[in-house]
């Protein structure tokens, strides 16, 4: 599945409409079908669940997410607001009015402005949605709802406020309680920065009334291209996506406020994207077959023996973070490699004998701590010899010089590399991975944000705020491929592509699970596929293991491990 940017989204309307010759209405026409065709399978599935589940429905996303619940009445007292910005997100909205009126369900809508201020097609969509006899609103003070005070008040300015005791009366007395559900159609991909008034009042009076709320392509007040969201921003239960998915909708914040996406066709042919030369993906089966051209059923050739799948070689490991070395190899073995050795500190390696009987150990180091020592580095080169791939860093710790020997390391073995934990931590140190030559082999960087932060110089939250760009910025800028762990993690190639997982569970958010991940990867570039396919390909399996441990522990994912994972793989 393709994702997209606001301006690619652009380009793509643009496209359709002058090269094409698909007009713009029609375009509009099938956005607002398709947002009251959601809006009407979603209230069907509400009264088909309310039988069993009086609370209404709660909806999960591709993640797994879970959203609010929210109680939604018997279908045939439907009555939804739809909220009109004066952009063509507007538009889209007045043509669903059209479609949900013939569905039998009451419509209103409510303009944030003046409806005479829209133009162009929206206007067009106005003037039939009024001729149609939809009732209308413009927005003013008496909708506006305010949260509730530190004291616990609850107060909705426009109503007539009474000392107390009636709160409850008052709520149900303010404008929004006349409705059952809300269609957010106030801003889409052409929005810039903060709602300004009155869309902000409005998405803060909107989430505070406790309606469900559907968005018609981005909540509004999400940034369609990073995830992040406004001060206010809708937080809906369904997202109605056109025609392509946006970036924001894959990434936290903005995954949450979206609630479930569904990404609808509006007559844009999909081959459009492919002409248009767009490179970012949601992962999925498809995606793994035909855009990475990996075998995902991962058949093994009925003659092969162990070294048909490959040995990865493990340095990592010391005193203080033995587990991680040992995870990492367990899972380069447990994803399928031929041949797994690790190199390690011998004192550590005189504790771990016994504990992985397939695994093989190289003492490396003498340093009576169990810790890492720089001189080991031509020692391990030659060790490398025997290995297809090397996964650097887990559990290593720092030492001195360490710069020096990672460097050594980096340039003068010629197997693909995955570079982890401290590993990156080292490089993040190094004088600049810009002064240090590039590989000729696939070199793979897994990051969490933290290690991303200080590979790129900046803050965590830096990171978080826009972690597509910023992972293909940095993998284009270096030549490797970049994984930017995290719920939604990304992979990004040296060419600019960009894939993005929706598989794992909270669960994964412990000690180890990175490691996991490491041996994950290495141990698919062993059995030959290359560092983009295996980091895509890694992570999707990893996020599926993780599930799969998590639904084993039954009632309690928080007591996940990441050994649980490497069972799982
Ligand atoms: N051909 C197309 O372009 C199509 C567009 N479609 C819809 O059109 C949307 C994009 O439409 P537009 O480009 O008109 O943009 P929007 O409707 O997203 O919003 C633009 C309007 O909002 C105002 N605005 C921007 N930022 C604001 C802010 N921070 N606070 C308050 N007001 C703000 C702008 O001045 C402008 O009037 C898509 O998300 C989609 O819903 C669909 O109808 C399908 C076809
Ligand atoms: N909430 C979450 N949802 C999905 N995956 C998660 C979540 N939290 C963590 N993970 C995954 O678990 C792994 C954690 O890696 P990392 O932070 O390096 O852990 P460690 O360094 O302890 O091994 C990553 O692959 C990450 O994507
Ligand atoms: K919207």
């Amino acid at each position: 599945m393709y994702i997209v940017t606001a301006q690619q989204m652009r380009d793509l309307d643009q496209y359709t409409i002058e090269q094409l010759g698909i007009p713009a209405m029609s375009l509009m026409e099938s956005a607002g079908k398709a947002i009251a065709e959601e809006v009407i399978a979603w209230c069907g599935g509400q009264q088909e669940e309310q039988a069993d589940v009086p609370r209404g429905r709660a909806l999960t996303n591709e993640g797994g997410i879970r959203s609010d619940e929210r109680v939604i009445p018997d279908r045939s007292r439907q009555h939804w607001l739809v909220l009109v910005g004066k952009g063509n997100n507007g538009g889209d909205g007045l043509v669903a009015v059209r479609y949900l009126m013939d569905a039998g369900i009451a419509v209103t809508l409510l303009y944030a402005q003046d409806p005479q201020e829209l133009t162009g097609h929206a206007a067009a969509q106005r003037d039939a949605a009024h001729r149609s006899g939809i009732a209308y609103r413009v927005w003013s003070e008496e909708w506006n709802l305010h949260a509730e005070t530190e004291e616990g008040n609850k107060q909705e300015s426009g109503i007539n406020h009474t000392a107390s005791g009636s709160k409850q009366a008052e709520h149900n007395q303010h404008p929004w309680s006349n409705y059952t559900g809300i269609i957010d159609a106030l801003l889409g991909t052409g929005s810039k920065g903060e709602p300004r008034e009155p869309y902000a009042s409005i998405i803060r009076s909107a989430n505070i009334s406790g309606k469900p709320i559907i968005a018609a392509d981005i909540p509004s007040g999400l940034n369609a291209d990073t995830g992040e969201v406004a001060e206010n921003c809708i937080q809906a239960q369904v997202t109605v996506c056109l025609a392509f998915l946006k970036q924001g909708l894959t990434q936290y914040p903005g995954a949450t406020a979206a609630g479930e996406v569904v990404v609808r066709s509006i007559g844009i042919p999909r081959s459009t994207a492919k002409q248009a030369g767009l490179r970012a993906h949601l992962i999925t089966d498809d995606v793994l077959r035909d855009v990475l051209q990996i075998d995902t059923s991962r058949a093994r050739a009925i003659d092969g023996h162990k070294g048909t799948y490959g040995h990865v070689m493990v340095i990592g490991g010391s005193m203080k973070m033995s587990g991680a070395g040992l995870m990492a190899s367990r899972s380069a073995l447990r994803i399928g490699s031929g041949l797994v050795s690790w190199a390690l500190p011998e004192q550590l390696m005189k504790h771990m004998v016994g504990h992985v009987p397939e695994l093989m150990m190289i003492p490396a180091s003498e340093d009576p701590d169990g810790q890492w020592k720089a001189d080991t580095a031509q020692t391990i080169v030659e060790q490398t010899a025997k290995a297809d791939v090397l996964a650097i860093g887990p559990g290593l710790g720092r030492f001195e010089d360490d710069n020096e020997w990672l460097r050594t390391l980096w340039e003068e073995t010629q197997q693909p590399l995955v570079l982890d934990a401290d590993g990156l931590n080292i490089l993040s140190e190094a004088e600049g991975l810009s002064r240090w030559p590039r590989r000729q082999a696939d070199t793979v960087l897994t990051p969490h944000p933290g290690e991303m932060a200080r590979l790129a110089g900046v803050s965590t939250a830096d990171i978080q705020r826009d972690r597509i760009g910023i992972a293909r910025d940095f993998a284009s800028k270096h030549g490797v491929v970049l994984v930017l762990k995290g719920a939604r993690t990304i992979v990004a190639s040296p060419q600019g592509d960009i894939f993005v997982n929706t598989t794992g569970h909270p669960g994964m958010a412990t000690g180890g699970s990175g490691d996991v991940l490491t041996g994950v990867i290495s141990g698919l570039m062993a059995q030959g596929l290359s560092g983009l396919q295996a980091a895509a390909f890694g992570v999707h399996l990893h996020g599926h293991a993780g599930e799969e441990a998590a639904r084993k522990r039954t009632g309690n994912p928080a007591s996940l491990l990441a050994g649980d994972i490497i069972e799982s793989l």
